[in-house]
């Protein structure tokens, strides 16, 4: 058999890679991670190889690279500090998107971007769907809105998934991680008792978005894992999880943390499109396991 004739018939994402922005976030590096255990190619560029917000810097991108899909994991997440750096914030989170969406439509890719709970107000008594109106409470919700709503103009057949609260055992910038840093260090910690969220283990995160994107999906999905919780008690699962006393926990109304940007009472995510990802108890499960070959756990 002729090699040209072999090639013809290899998919093109098993020959071009998947190009990953913002790769050296906690997102992006989860991506790669999960990338290279389901064996898909990628090609990961921090801020310093691309930026988002620079039409130059994504076509130098594309041309240079040839991705099948662009995956987006870049953006601010700074909600307190977005509310006196709105244009930054937007830089990143409203404009960059839109400027890789329009890059990815005018050449026919498949663009995955991401969104998050914070788009929502939290005045409505049930869980969010999709279909759910959005009103955002700070400057970070309004630039995330901005920017769903920009890419999908720019290009209609993107994937944008939102999603909520990582949690994770392969970085140390998390809220698990912080509370169990501290009850490992004999020390309290004090969580919100009043906010209800939607917890979101991030390899679970990204295996669903890989799915949907490698599914062809488009338009806004809701990826959270199923249950809700207050951030009070998601402090409070992880420390007793891991062997440590819940009483080292310290419920605390949100309003007592002073906090610059306003937050929902709730912004609990569900799909009202089909995506069920595992309970939040099992993905916390696996998160512990993650982390016991973690320096947290260890003395
Ligand atoms: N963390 C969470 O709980 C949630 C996050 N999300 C969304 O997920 C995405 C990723 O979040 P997360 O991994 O936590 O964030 P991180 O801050 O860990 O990573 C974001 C990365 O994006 C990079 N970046 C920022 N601006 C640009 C730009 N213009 N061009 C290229 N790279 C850029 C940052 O680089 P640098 O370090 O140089 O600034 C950083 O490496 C964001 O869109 C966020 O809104 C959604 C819901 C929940
Ligand atoms: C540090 C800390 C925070 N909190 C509360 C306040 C806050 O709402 C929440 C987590 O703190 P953060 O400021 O890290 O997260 P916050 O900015 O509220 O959370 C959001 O991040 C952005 C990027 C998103 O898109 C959202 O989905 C959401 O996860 O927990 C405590 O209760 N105790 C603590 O010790």
């Amino acid at each position: 058999m002729r090699p040209d004739f072999v090639l013809e018939h290899i998919p093109e994402r098993a020959i071009r890679p998947l190009l990953i922005a913002g790769a050296y976030g906690t997102l992006g590096r989860a991506l790669g991670r999960v990338c290279h255990t389901r064996g898909l190619v990628t090609v990961a560029l921090g801020r310093n190889q691309l930026d988002i917000s620079i039409p130059a810097s994504v076509e130098h991108a594309l041309a240079a690279h040839r991705p099948w899909a662009v995956v987006n994991a870049a953006g601010y997440v700074r909600v307190d500090e977005a509310e006196a750096d709105e244009a930054r914030c937007f830089r990143e989170n409203a404009t960059g998107p839109a400027v890789l969406a329009a890059a990815c439509a005018a050449r026919a890719l498949p663009l995955l971007t991401f969104s998050s709970d914070l788009v929502f107000d939290g005045q409505q008594a049930e869980p969010y769907g999709e279909s759910s109106a959005p009103r955002p409470l700070n400057v970070y919700g309004r630039s995330k809105l901005a920017g769903e709503q920009q890419v999908l103009a720019a290009h209609p057949g993107a994937l944008v998934v939102r999603t909520s609260a990582f949690f994770s055992g392969w970085d140390e910038f998390n809220f698990v991680y912080f509370a169990l840093q501290a009850a490992r260090g004999g020390q309290r910690f004090e969580a919100a008792s009043d906010v209800r969220i939607s917890p979101t283990y991030v390899p679970d995160l990204v295996n669903t978005s890989l799915d949907l994107l490698l599914d062809e999906a488009a338009g806004i999905w809701h990826v959270a894992n199923q249950g809700a919780c207050t951030w009070a008690e998601l402090a409070r699962a992880s420390v007793e999880r891991a062997g440590f006393s819940a009483d080292l926990v310290v419920p605390r109304p949100m309003a007592d943390f002073g906090l610059a940007a306003a937050r929902p009472p709730q912004s609990v995510l569900v799909s009202e499109r089909g995506i069920v990802l595992p309970p939040l108890e099992h993905a916390l499960g696996r998160c512990l396991a993650e982390m016991e070959r973690h320096p947290v756990l260890r003395d």
